[in-house]
């Protein structure tokens, strides 16, 4: 990682409340190796906070996340909102539940682990999506997997639970009560209009979503295209949970109801509002417009 300033943007809220503690220790390591006074630490007051500072860090070179997607999700739009020669090299620190963005890049979700990892990475050039009007850094999805992510929010308050279980079960449930299909029109780089249904279509910029699921296990961060990944009826309750098991794996696709696509740009039309989520985060549309932006993010890789 090149010297200079380092901003370190943290959600003390990420992962009830653990975003605190890692923040103090992520601040120490890096003030020990970079030197007290090159790393400015700001936790961000509430949800956009982070935009806001990644957007104003001016006379920085690197900006480091440290939370959950969310706030990865906020920080790398703050940035993508500067002009190309003026973004700061972005690296993240994950205290999350699904940690997918960190999966993706290979940082380990210790936080000294991911220190020494940042210490001796390198920024690449790397891919962002674009949907509606905000940017994704690993996925968009609409349907039942965006149901799935949408309902661990409420489910690790109730329960306390994080990681892989907490998908698990919302994941489970879902399948078998709300296994709805939802009829769309699409078109794949201006392509010709295609009416279709499915269960679940995540749209994705890396492999993976909902907390290591790695649904298009093809996507690279940087070839310069986003992979999709649709479940098609007819799937009984049976064959879904059985498909969203091995989805775990990436051992999902190769079965007719699953169609993988890549491609630059997607227009997409509902006929009815889906749940979507665009990083974790909902979003909220009947109609999609995404693109990729190619090595548009200087991003730390180990
Ligand atoms: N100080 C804060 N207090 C409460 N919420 C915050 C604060 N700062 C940011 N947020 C919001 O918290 C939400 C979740 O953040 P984040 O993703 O970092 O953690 P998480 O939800 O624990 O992790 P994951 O996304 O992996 O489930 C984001 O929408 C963000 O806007």
């Amino acid at each position: 990682m090149d010297e200079g300033k380092i901003l370190l943007i943290a959600n003390p809220a990420a992962q009830n409340g653990a975003g605190s503690a890692a923040a103090e220790r992520a601040a120490s390591i890096l003030r020990a190796y970079f030197g007290e006074d090159a790393v400015v630490l700001a936790r961000t007051a509430g949800p956009r906070h982070a935009s806001e500072i990644a957007e104003r860090s001016k006379g920085c070179s690197t900006v480091i996340a440290l939370g959950g997607d969310g706030v990865i999700h906020e920080a790398a739009n703050g940035i993508m909102r500067r002009a190309i020669e003026d973004r700061p090299a972005f690296g993240i620190i994950p205290v999350g539940s699904g940690n997918d963005y960190a999966r993706a890049l290979g940082i380990s979700a210790n936080v000294d682990e991911a220190c020494a990892q940042l210490f001796k990475a390198e920024a690449l050039p790397t891919d962002v999506g674009w949907a509606n009007g905000r940017w994704f850094v690993e996925t968009l999805s609409f349907g039942l997997d965006a149901a799935i992510a949408l309902d661990t929010v409420d489910r690790r308050v109730r329960t306390g639970r994080t990681g892989t279980v907490l998908y698990m079960e919302a994941g489970i449930d879902q399948v078998l009560h709300h296994l709805d299909e939802r009829r769309y029109e699409a078109s794949f780089d201006e392509g010709e209009s295609e009416r279709g249904c499915s269960y679940a279509f995540a749209v994705q910029v890396g492999p993976f979503y909902g907390g290591s699921f790695e649904i298009c296990p093809e996507a690279h961060l940087d070839d310069g295209l986003l992979d999709a990944c649709i479940a098609h009826p007819p799937l009984g309750t049976v064959r879904a949970v059985y498909l969203f098991l091995r989805a775990k794996g990436g051992k999902h696709t190769g079965f007719e109801q699953i169609d993988m696509r890549r491609f630059r740009t997607l227009h997409v039309e509902f006929d009815e509002v889906p749940p979507a989520q665009i990083d974790g985060e909902r979003i909220e549309a009947r109609t999609f417009d995404v693109s990729v932006e190619p090595k548009a993010l200087n991003v730390l890789r180990p």
